[in-house]
């Protein structure tokens, strides 16, 4: 028996094909009532970790469970879990409601439930249209219908605002997060932190199939830190005065110096007290797309890199948020170091649409 709880449990998961390692010793917890983030670049695992999750490939190592036990095991799977995973095929011909109706049969629930998901995720004006015709926006949203069918306890989404118009990603946002409030678990991927950073609350990241970070998207946020990045004519004196009032600094490899945690006005106000001269002074804001970035070792392309471009890869990340949770060293802030800037599948329905992947690594391809 299951034990009820909605929760993911993922422990020690790895995955390789052939040579190549996917997913790499993967620990962390969904949580039931709150939207939790699975974010990583193009490429960092995620679609493989949710189809072990799914228990649509088998994992090299580890376990994944939901409620206790691994999806296999799942009695009537269509009523815990609901999925859309990427690549979703739909009979052209068919209608929306028809489609779902197919659906329902397999798992048992009745027709009219067929409606009642399709008002929900706002295509209830296109129930007898054919999905031929269907743009990806309202794919995306008729998956999400599909997975939605057995009412499930648990959802889990690869990528879902692909495809969405800004419309449909602040709908997905809202009904993600009410799905959530009724005590329900969500897991949901996405390599674009920009659009999932309103919608989350915890978030796992990954990085070449590792998890970099696994915590709160808050304490993530109080991460963000400011800079002053300023040429000095004299940069010893000045990192003496800087160090003086209590500032850290940091060399840039370009000869500039770097003031954690300061403005402009207040580096240029010691500066002048100490007699200085500055050349340029440049204020500089690390936000939470930036930090992603550097978590992902500059792999992200969700966003214009850090300092103008990206970093070498597999360094530190600049300025590490206060406390636990990130796998990568802390980065030293000594003022003498040199500085490196781094920088649909549906579930619980019948499995058709969805191609199992080939685990020896020579398929190809994802489904
Ligand atoms: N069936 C497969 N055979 C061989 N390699 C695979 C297979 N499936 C995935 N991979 C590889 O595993 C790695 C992780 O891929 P995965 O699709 O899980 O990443 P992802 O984070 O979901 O990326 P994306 O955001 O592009 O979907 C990639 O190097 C990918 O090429």
């Amino acid at each position: 028996m299951h034990d009820g709880s909605g929760r993911i449990l993922v422990q020690g998961l790895s995955k390789n094909f052939g040579p190549i390692d996917a997913v790499r010793n993967l620990h962390f917890t969904v949580e039931p009532g709150s939207v939790t983030g699975f974010l990583g670049p193009n490429g960092s695992g995620k679609t493989t970790t949710l189809r072990m999750i799914l228990g649509l490939i088998a994992p090299s190592a580890g376990v994944a469970t939901i409620n206790g036990l691994p999806f296999a095991q799942l009695s009537n799977p269509g009523t815990v879990v609901g999925a859309v995973l990427e690549a979703q095929s739909f009979h052209p011909g068919r209608t929306a409601r028809n489609h779902l109706r197919s659906y329902a049969a397999a798992m048992d629930v009745p027709d009219q439930q067929a409606d009642q998901v399709l008002e929900l995720v706002g295509l209830g004006s296109a129930a007898t249209r054919k999905t031929g015709g269907f743009s990806l926006g309202m794919r995306q949203r008729l998956a999400l219908a599909t997975a939605l069918l057995g009412d499930p306890q648990v959802l889990v989404l690869d990528e879902p605002s692909n495809g969405l118009d800004p419309e449909g990603i602040a709908w997905l946002r809202g009904f993600l997060k009410s799905f959530a409030a009724t005590g329900r678990t969500v897991l949901v991927s996405s390599h674009l932190l920009r659009e999932m950073e309103h919608t989350v609350d915890h978030v796992v990241i990954v990085s070449q199939g590792q998890c970099v970070y696994n915590g709160d998207l808050g304490q993530l946020r109080s991460a963000q830190r400011s800079r002053v990045l300023v040429r000095a004519a004299d940069p010893g004196k000045l990192v003496t005065a800087l160090q003086h009032s209590g500032f850290v600094v940091e060399h840039l490899p370009d000869g500039r110096l770097a003031v954690l945690d300061s403005d402009s006005r207040t580096v240029a106000d010691l500066a002048l007290q100490a007699g200085v001269a500055l050349y340029d002074m440049q204020d500089e804001h690390v936000d939470l797309e930036q930090l992603f970035f550097q978590l992902t070792n500059g792999q992200y392309t969700g966003g214009a890199a850090p300092w103008g471009g990206p970093g070498p890869a597999g360094g530190a990340p600049p300025w590490g948020p206060p406390g636990g949770g990130f796998a990568p060293p802390a980065p030293q802030q000594t003022g003498q170091q040199p500085h490196q800037p781094q920088d649909a599948a549906l579930w619980g329905a019948p499995q058709q649409g969805h191609r199992r992947e080939n685990e020896n690594g020579d398929s190809g391809g994802k489904a």
